[in-house]
């Protein structure tokens, strides 16, 4: 069956059947609006779109697949803020002829996804339109701590990381060229695995500064560089290259440093913290702010002391997208 003979109200109902009702939640879908605990008076708010040829292709992710994603892109940037996730709102575009069981798969992956953050689907909205489009906003709970912002780097601090780098890219390299293996990469590029968990732990550790990697490493350090007013330095030997992505990289002829460095889409956490800061063994140091930004120019990332300048991370409006 298709979405436009199941009609919007059909939609509707068929969509928010598949969540379950949560003791979290005060009110679910079927209302004005839903109403979310915000116990510390204080709600963080994201919202992120995405389309279908610009963000996911139906022949490379399932339904399942997308809607993982699209939750997970979102709870990222919830967990960013050093918040824990509470609540996702779904706006859904869909072309009249799409199959039912796409919506409804696509809204069992966000609701799964939400699952894994702690958060619950909440309500929506269904349009008909021509292109998928997957329009998320999600809330989250800083209980009571303050916000992990971009501004808060300090010279001195260490860059400290935690999940994964560059799996999404070479996931996203592969495909591109008509592959469908190695399945650790594709399956990371569909299904990305934010640690949500680290953000909220960040911020209890005293982190000075925290982003999501979403458009790539040196590119999201470099809203944090700018934002605080520094110059951030990563070491290359840092980072850990996989053998399987070394493989990878040499059977596709791309340095894998390329796809750790400036691939986006894991939604690894990126964070600055005091320099005497204990930190648990799932956190990375990667670099360390060197030095204040000078008063005229902007803030800025080197690798090993030097600019990097081999691709410079996702843009929407850029030469790659
Ligand atoms: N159309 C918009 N209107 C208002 N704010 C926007 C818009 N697009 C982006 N922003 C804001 O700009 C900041 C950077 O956006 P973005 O790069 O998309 O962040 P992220 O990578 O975390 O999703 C965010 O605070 C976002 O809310
Ligand atoms: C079909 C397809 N083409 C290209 C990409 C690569 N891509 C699309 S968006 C993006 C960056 C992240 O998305 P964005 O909308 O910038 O999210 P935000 O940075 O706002 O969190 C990347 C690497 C993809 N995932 N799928
Ligand atoms: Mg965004
Ligand atoms: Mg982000
Ligand atoms: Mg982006």
């Amino acid at each position: 069956m298709q979405v436009g003979e199941l009609g919007e109200f059909g939609l509707i109902r068929e969509l928010t059947s598949r969540l379950p009702q949560t003791s979290a939640v005060e009110l679910g879908p079927g209302d004005d609006a839903a109403v979310v605990a915000a116990p510390d008076g204080r709600v963080v708010a994201t919202t992120d779109v995405l389309l279908e040829g610009r963000h996911f292709r139906r022949d490379w992710s399932t339904a399942y697949d997308v809607g993982r994603k699209a939750a997970a892109q979102n709870l990222a940037d919830v967990a960013a803020m050093g918040a824990v996730p509470t609540a996702l709102l779904l706006g859904l575009v869909v072309p009249t002829e799409l199959p039912v069981t796409w919506a409804l798969e696509l809204m069992d992956g966000l609701r799964d996804e939400c699952q894994v953050a702690g958060a619950a689907v909440v309500g929506g909205d269904v349009v008909r339109g021509d292109a998928i489009t997957v329009s998320i906003t999600a809330l989250g709970d800083l209980q009571g701590r303050r916000a992990v912002t971009r501004s808060g780097a300090r010279p001195g601090d260490k860059v400290a990381v935690t999940g994964w780098l560059g799996w999404s890219a070479a996931g996203f390299t592969v495909l591109s060229r008509g592959f469908r293996s190695p399945r650790a990469f594709v399956e990371a590029h569909r299904r990305p695995e934010p640690p949500y968990h680290a953000g909220p732990s960040a911020s209890v550790l005293g982190a000075t500064s925290m982003i999501d990697v979403s458009d790539g490493l040196v590119a999201d350090l470099g809203h944090v560089a700018e934002a605080s007013g520094v110059h951030i330095d990563l070491h290359a030997a840092d980072f850990d290259i996989p053998a399987q992505m070394a493989d990878i990289g040499q059977a596709v002829g791309v340095d894998p440093l390329l796809w750790v460095l400036s691939g986006g889409e894991d939604h690894a956490l990126v964070a600055t913290f005091p320099a005497d800061t204990q930190l648990p063994s799932r956190w990375r140091v990667v670099g360390e702010v060197t030095r204040p930004a000078s008063l005229t120019g902007t803030g800025r990332v080197t690798v090993d002391g030097a600019p990097w300048d081999r691709t410079g991370g996702w843009d929407h409006f850029g030469a790659q997208a």
